[in-house]
């Protein structure tokens, strides 16, 4: 089967190997726009199966059960030889949240997230002790109740939409496990990894829910999968400029504004980072400039009818700018009564979307006498999964190219 690819390899041209995935993708994405409910374990890709042969036989049975009048098999479908489904996992990592909306979960929780060198870099001897005697005892009350205030019957905002896209993303990709984990807190993402490699998984591809990179989140991501080493692994980089992320973020603007009216001005809210983070060469401000550029491009937007902005703010050094907060007050100065917002930095609702900004930056727009019209994450929205599911089938083609 290598052989098999390797001979097809050196019979097409880079540029021609490059089309044929461009199609192939775009079938695949095809497929999934076009079907309800596919059998389970039925192949559009050609990702993950042991022999050219069941490639082959998969993929016309699933064809010809959902699109009778749609054939042949992808012309480079000898190319997926690797890796297969019996021993890839593709997981979709999550930032971490508390077990329970109470002070205890939430110590432990921010204990573990804030040890992190990738988010707080300080000497452990400075930082240790304002951690442990300030900034817990007198954090983690306070936010437990913010906590409460969003909480789901089934649990946190963001445990409960990130189980539900890893599964909306499985329906998408049934030729592969798709499992979700979180960096800090459960289901622990180190502990994951530990299990997979156990039970004879050999390759793991790990997806950041974060649209873009930062030393502070993504990298961090990638350090557990480092920590492991028996596996062979790869880890999705970002997809802040991804066309069906972006239209899919784009369309639920759209469809939000269907139903509850256009607002005067749209606001895109990414989560913030330290400056300093951004002047020692973390691409984050780029990557959120670039898709909210992007954003504001697939709906037509002028420049003067949306604003980028950076939220949830934390410790006393500068942070990147604008801040929502300032943002709006400017807004509502310039006398601008009906605002939407996304957040186009978040894969789920979670804390700071809901918490801060469309109950606490809604409160104080309300104040100033405007409505903040808060238009929900993507979560586990088909168009979502779709997008995501490209982003790894992607991934997915070139690591087999690279195997090869
Ligand atoms: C120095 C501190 C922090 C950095 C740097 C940081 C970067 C960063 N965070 C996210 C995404 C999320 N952060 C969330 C919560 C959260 N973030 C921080 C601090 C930093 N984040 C704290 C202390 C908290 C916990 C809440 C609080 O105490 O205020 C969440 C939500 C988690 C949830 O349970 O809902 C997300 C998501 C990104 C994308 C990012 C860098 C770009
Ligand atoms: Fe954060």
């Amino acid at each position: 089967m290598v052989q098999a690819s390797k001979q097809a390899m050196n019979r097409h041209g880079i540029g021609e190997r490059l089309h044929e995935r461009r199609i192939v993708a775009m079938r695949g994405r095809a497929d999934r726009a076009s079907r309800s409910s596919p059998p389970a374990g039925a192949d559009r890709s050609g990702l993950s199966h042991p022999s050219e042969h069941s490639i082959r036989q998969t993929f016309r049975r699933h064809h010809s059960q959902c699109h009778p009048m749609r054939m042949p098999a992808p012309a480079s479908i000898a190319a997926y030889d690797t890796p297969s489904a019996a021993d890839t996992a593709v997981v979709l990592v999550n930032l971490g949240t508390p077990d329970a909306p109470d002070t205890a979960s939430v110590r432990r929780y921010l204990a573990e997230f804030l040890h992190d060198r990738r988010v707080v870099d300080m000497s452990r001897w400075l930082w240790c002790p304002l951690l442990h005697f300030a900034i817990l005892p007198l954090r983690s009350g306070k936010v437990a109740h913010k906590y409460a205030s969003v909480w789901l019957p089934e649990g946190s905002p963001l445990a409960v939409h990130t189980r539900r896209l890893a599964e909306a993303v499985q329906r998408e990709l049934p030729q592969v496990r798709v499992l979700h984990a979180m960096r800090y807190g459960k289901p622990s993402w180190k502990q994951l990894l530990l299990d997979l490699e156990r039970q004879g998984v050999r390759r793991v591809l790990a997806l950041p829910l974060y649209p873009q990179y930062s030393t502070s989140t993504t990298a961090s991501v990638g350090d557990v999968l480092d920590a492991v080493p028996g596996l062979s692994s790869r880890m999705v980089r970002e997809y802040h400029l991804d066309p069906d992320w972006v239209a899919a973020v784009a369309d639920s603007v759209r469809r939000h504004r269907a139903i509850h009216g256009m607002g005067e001005h749209l606001l895109m809210s990414f989560h913030g980072l330290p400056q300093r983070f951004a002047a020692a060469g973390d691409p984050y401000p780029r990557h959120c400039e670039a898709s909210a550029q992007a954003i504001a491009q697939a709906l037509g937007l002028p420049d003067d009818a949306w604003t980028l902005s950076y939220q949830s703010r934390f410790g006393r050094e500068r942070w990147l700018e604008p801040s929502t907060t300032d943002t709006l007050t400017a807004l509502a100065e310039r006398g601008l009564r009906r605002v939407d917002v996304i957040a186009p930095g978040f894969a789920v609702d979670c804390l700071e979307t809901l918490e801060e900004v469309a109950i606490m930056l809604a409160e104080e727009f309300a104040a100033r006498g405007g409505e903040l019209r808060y238009i929900p994450c993507l979560n586990d929205s088909p168009a979502h999964a779709a997008a995501l599911a490209g982003v790894i089938e992607r991934e997915l083609d070139e690591w087999a190219e690279v195997a090869a």
